[in-house]
């Protein structure tokens, strides 16, 4: 038995929702570990201090993990919460993602003060989300809508909103609930509609990779199925070299013991979206993801990302 430690201390992004979600591991583990006092170390990172350009232009998701990291490589910390969602598939030594926490709900919702969903929307009506998955999702079955770039936090998003930026915004499920902004969301986007992104809905826990004794106390928090869900979908991501640049997706789900995995490669207008579906064991998590991004490279991804890697280095 390694011995409880005294203090453990949590890496976390400033906002409230990354605060939410911090306090909720603090919580875990001091009800795992009463004796232990649990704190947090709370940072601002790049990817919230810049927020006039969108994510894909200022460098993508690393922005948001790179500060906590540091504090783990001082020791100022012990361990960094992240959005599963916000953490680069290719994690490399010296950090380890070793913990996935239970998913919460993994879709997309629909926040409007005057629409119930999509579907009910003018010809021409404004619909705000910065993130290229959504966007070209909603614009090859909205084709009628416009598509507006929004960002800033939670509340910031919100708040263009209500100022009527926009007619409606589309924003994670899971952040609004964990606020206690639930009665803003008006539907929740079928998976069919827009299919999630890796991770989405989930917490990861970051340590640093030579810390065996943080992986045994950390392991009580870990919850395998949604672990073995992320592991399929971060894997199609990995193959694929994507990030948020690409407007991919990759949702899993377990059903009565078999792992079902949906993914899809976007052209970002919607013109062309390319998809695929895998089942198979839990066990075989990985070897799915592996498959699903096969299939799609078949059935033509390998163009869209191409065609938008270069697009990149070009602009
Ligand atoms: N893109 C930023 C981001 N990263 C994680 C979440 C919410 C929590 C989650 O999806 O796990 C959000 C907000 C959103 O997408 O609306």
């Amino acid at each position: 038995m390694v011995p409880v430690p005294a203090t453990l201390v949590i890496a976390t992004r400033a906002s409230r929702l990354a605060l939410w979600q911090a306090e909720h591991v603090r919580d875990r583990l001091q009800a795992v570990y009463p004796e232990c006092q649990v704190t947090l170390l709370t940072m601002t990172t790049r990817g919230d201090q810049i927020l006039d350009r969108t994510l894909s232009k200022i460098g993508g998701k690393g922005l948001f993990v790179k500060e906590l990291e540091t504090a783990l490589l001082d020791g100022r910390a012990d361990l960094a919460v992240h959005s599963l969602k916000d953490v680069p598939v290719d994690m490399q030594s010296p950090f380890a993602l070793p913990v996935i926490l239970e998913r919460d709900d993994p879709r997309d919702a629909f926040v409007s003060n005057d629409y119930d969903t999509l579907d009910s929307m003018p010809p021409g009506a404004v619909v705000g989300t910065s993130s290229l998955r959504r966007e070209s999702q909603i614009r090859q079955q909205f084709p009628q809508l416009k598509i507006q770039a929004l960002r800033g936090n939670l509340d910031t998003r919100l708040g263009k909103l209500d100022r009527g930026d926009y007619a409606a915004i589309i924003l994670a499920a899971v952040g609004l609930k964990r606020l206690g902004l639930e009665s803003r969301i008006r539907s929740c986007l079928p998976v069919e509609q827009s299919l999630p992104a890796a991770g989405q809905g989930a917490l990861g826990i970051e340590i640093l990779e030579n810390r065996d004794d943080m992986r045994l106390w950390l392991a009580p928090l870990a919850c395998p199925d949604t672990t073995a869900c992320a592991l399929a979908e971060r894997t199609v991501s990995r193959v694929l070299g994507g990030s948020c640049q690409v407007p991919l997706a990759a949702f899993a789900r377990l059903d009565g013991g078999v792992l079902h995995l949906d993914a899809l490669v976007a052209e970002p207008d919607g013109s062309h979206i390319v998809r695929s579906h895998v089942h198979g064991p839990i066990a075989s998590a990985v070897q799915l993801g592996e498959q699903a991004a096969q299939e799609l490279m078949q059935k033509g991804a390998q163009e869209i990302l191409s065609r938008l890697l270069s697009a990149d280095t070009a602009s």
